[in-house]
């Protein structure tokens, strides 16, 4: 198996996605889940840029053990100065240096000309192998830049001492032959001594991953990724992709030193931490990523889950898949789930309730246990908790305070309570009357459009005895979608 290098800058490109800046903790929580992960290189940040990311190198740097920590600068000396300063307490540094080298870069951003922006290339190399052994060089908008320029950048930063060359595309341009043809062109026309070539892809045409792979199959050594794809515009190359598409064809010949057990938990921990939502259909790391909803699948998943899943859930850290029912599910999933419940039913029994079961999908969108008791005629269970009335007290300078109103059961209940902000007070309200052993887990609030007048949708995980269940809601009040979606999940356990 040919090693394949991960380089996850989820710190530095990712962290520059506006909103998703991070404080010095939240950062060194993010990079010792890299080092879990096993990634091999941590870009931590671009110490000269403040000194709150001067610090999260420096702070990194000594929580880390074995992934080496890397810093990123422009072809400037202060930068690189700066840089191998944050750098001093890392077990294993790396100065990522560069200078953008496509005719639309030297032009526009330097002014200059292709001999002197070779010429501050190779400086700057130099100047930080001063301070470190480990000088990767990047060659910003390689994607865009001519090929035979960019070989002869690569030589002179080759020789200047960078153990590593980045080619970046940029701007998310390259087709994956293209991008692939640029690596080969370089493996052949560039003498790399002892250094690899990395790939730095972005997402602008939706293309990143493919380009790594051609970046990959063409010769390059190194990828450069970050967890959930998040990075500058469109984002970036996600490991998790790259990762498991080399895993998923190891008849390819190539691996990475991931421990991809860990994936699902570091997705969520950089979603939770960075306030970006994971979309549902997301490779790998989405919801809806191993779950079936049609009858064909659910069908064909039940008689061998080979039928439609090319990965093991739990090799990326989810438990198992999920057949989710709905109106385009079949007879088979609808008796899966019945036996899983402990009802047996006879085929014209269970004609009968398919019947009832599309009734109600059509209407609803997914059908829970709840439903299916119901159908059969258990359906003691459903909905027991309603909110009869919701009252919040909040606002700047004021104590945040809810009331709430419950019936259980036909009983009706009250309770009052403050809390850290109106959904705190309410779901502590609602605690207060149904004193189980109930945590959070997830808490998610996305609005479906954009004005004022929006509504917000509020996706929520409650643990109760080590079992998580889902609850949803949506309403314009975003506490009262909040305080549903908690009783929606709550309603899937309470007796
Ligand atoms: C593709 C990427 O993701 S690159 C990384 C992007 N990340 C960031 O930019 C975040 C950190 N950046 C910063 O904090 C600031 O931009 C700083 C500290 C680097 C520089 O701030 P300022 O000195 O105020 O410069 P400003 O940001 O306005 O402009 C960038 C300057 O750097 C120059 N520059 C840009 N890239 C490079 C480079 N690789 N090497 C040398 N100079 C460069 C530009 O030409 C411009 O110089 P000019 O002012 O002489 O025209
Ligand atoms: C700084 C470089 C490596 C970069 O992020 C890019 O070119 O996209
Ligand atoms: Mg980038």
């Amino acid at each position: 198996m040919e090693r394949i290098y991960v380089f996850d800058t989820t710190l530095r490109d990712g962290e520059q996605v506006p909103g998703c800046q991070l404080n010095t903790i939240e950062k060194i929580q993010i990079a010792q889940a890299l080092e879990l992960l096993g990634v091999d290189v941590i870009e931590a940040g671009f110490p000269v840029s403040s000194p709150g990311d001067f610090n999260s190198v420096v702070e990194i740097s000594k929580a880390v053990t074995w992934p080496t920590i890397c810093a990123l600068t422009r072809a400037v000396e202060k930068d690189i100065e700066v840089a191998a300063e944050a750098l001093k307490y890392a077990k294993r540094k790396r100065i990522h240096t560069g200078i953008g080298t496509s005719d639309s870069h030297i032009k526009h951003k330097f002014n200059s000309n292709r001999e002197e922006i070779l010429e501050r290339a190779v400086k700057a190399v130099k100047y930080a192998r001063n301070f470190v052994d480990d000088v990767e060089f990047y060659a910003e908008d390689a994607g865009r830049t001519d090929n035979e320029y960019l070989a002869k950048v690569v030589q002179a930063v080759v020789n200047a001492g960078a153990t590593v060359i980045n080619i970046p595309d940029t701007t998310g341009y390259c087709f994956p032959d293209e991008y692939g043809a640029k690596i080969k062109y370089l493996i052949d026309n560039v003498d790399l001594k002892n250094a690899i070539l990395s790939t730095h892809c972005h997402q602008d045409l939706g293309m990143a991953t493919a380009n790594t792979l051609s970046g990959v199959i063409n010769g390059a050594r190194q990828v450069e990724v970050t967890i959930n794809g998040i990075g500058e515009r469109a984002g970036n190359t996600s490991l998790e992709e790259v990762v498991m598409a080399l895993r998923s064809h190891k008849d390819r010949g190539f691996d990475t030193n991931i421990n991809s057990q860990h994936i699902y938990s570091t997705s969520r921990l950089v979603s939770s931490l960075m306030n970006m939502p994971v979309q549902p259909n997301k490779a790998i790391v989405g919801r809806n990523a191993f779950a079936h909803s049609s009858g064909i699948h659910q069908d064909g998943v039940l008689k061998n889950v080979e039928t439609y899943e090319i990965i093991n859930p739990k090799d990326v850290g989810i438990d198992d898949n999920a057949i989710v029912l709905t109106a385009r599910s079949g007879r088979a999933a609808l008796k899966n789930r019945l036996s899983v419940l402990g009802v047996k039913l006879e085929s014209a029994e269970l004609d009968k309730v398919y019947e009832k079961f599309l009734n109600l999908a059509d209407r609803k969108k997914s059908i829970n246990d709840d439903d299916i008791l119901m159908l059969v005629g258990k359906e003691a269970r459903l909905n027991r908790i309603k909110v009869d009335y919701l009252q919040v007290v909040c606002g700047i300078g004021v104590r945040d305070v809810a009331s709430i109103g419950l019936n259980i059961a036909g009983e009706h209940f009250e309770a009052t309570a403050s809390g850290n902000g109106p959904v705190d007070a309410a779901i502590r309200a609602v605690k207060s009357i149904i004193r189980r052993e109930m945590k959070i887990q997830e808490f998610l609030i996305q609005a479906i459009d954009r004005g004022s007048d929006d509504i917000g949708k509020v996706h929520m995980q409650v643990e109760h005895n080590d079992i998580v269940y889902y609850g949803f809601a949506a309403n314009t009040d975003i506490v009262a979608a909040s305080v549903e979606a908690f009783i929606d999940a709550v309603n899937k356990f309470v007796e």
